[in-house]
């Protein structure tokens, strides 16, 4: 009898249980995925730029950090009436004024249309290029409804569905999510991965 294949081990880089625990989720459903997930906390910089700028950057010094292959993911929440932002910076602003505030900033345009933008960044090595996957789902600001377990999602209501994220069952958001959308495609890369 053959002892089973040993698996690459992949390391996703994050300081965040919920994303943590989604892309647990998701691959769960994905006996075909071609690695071992772990998880490290590191303190990385984030920079100031576009979602992508900021993916790359972040994947890189992650790659150079653990002298060795990784996955990081970096998550945007872009209001159309303010062109895209808070984008990358959602964070802050979560920190800063919180679901109220967050509305509130939308008051005064008729546009309340947002999407949540996911890049997950892949990198093989320190110094190697950097591939991004993204997924994007498009929705509208509201006030806060369900559970607040995870950052913005009482605030979101997904186009389509009359839910925001947070009352749905995590069942349906990993089905639907910018997470399941991006994470679907990384996985399609490292499959087909020669
Ligand atoms: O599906 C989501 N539903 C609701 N809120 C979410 C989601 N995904 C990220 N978030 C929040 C977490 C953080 O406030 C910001 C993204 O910032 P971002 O830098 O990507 O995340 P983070 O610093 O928490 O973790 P990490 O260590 O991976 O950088 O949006
Ligand atoms: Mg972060």
């Amino acid at each position: 009898m053959s002892a089973p294949a040993q698996r690459a081990t992949l390391t996703f880089v994050t300081g965040n249980a919920n994303k943590l625990r989604e892309v647990k989720e998701i691959l769960a459903s994905s006996p075909d995925f071609p690695f071992d997930l772990t998880n490290q906390d590191l303190d990385l910089p984030e920079i100031q730029g576009t979602t992508q700028e900021v993916a790359r950057a972040k994947c890189s010094a992650a790659a150079a950090a653990l002298n060795g292959p990784c996955i990081t993911e970096d998550t945007a929440l872009c209001f159309a009436a303010l062109n895209g932002l808070p984008g990358p910076y959602i964070k802050d602003f979560m920190k800063g004024v919180g679901h109220a505030g967050l509305n509130s900033m939308l008051d005064g345009f008729s546009d309340r249309t947002a999407h949540a933008l996911c890049t997950f960044a892949y990198c093989r090595g320190p110094g190697q290029e950097v591939l991004l996957f993204e997924g994007s789902t498009e929705g509208t600001i509201v006030p806060a409804r369900g559970d607040k377990k995870f950052g913005w999602d009482p605030i979101l209501e997904v186009k389509g569905t009359g839910l925001t994220y947070a009352e749905m069952e995590s069942t349906q958001k990993n089905t639907l999510s910018h997470r399941y959308k991006a994470l679907s495609a990384l996985k399609e890369y490292l499959c087909s991965k020669p």
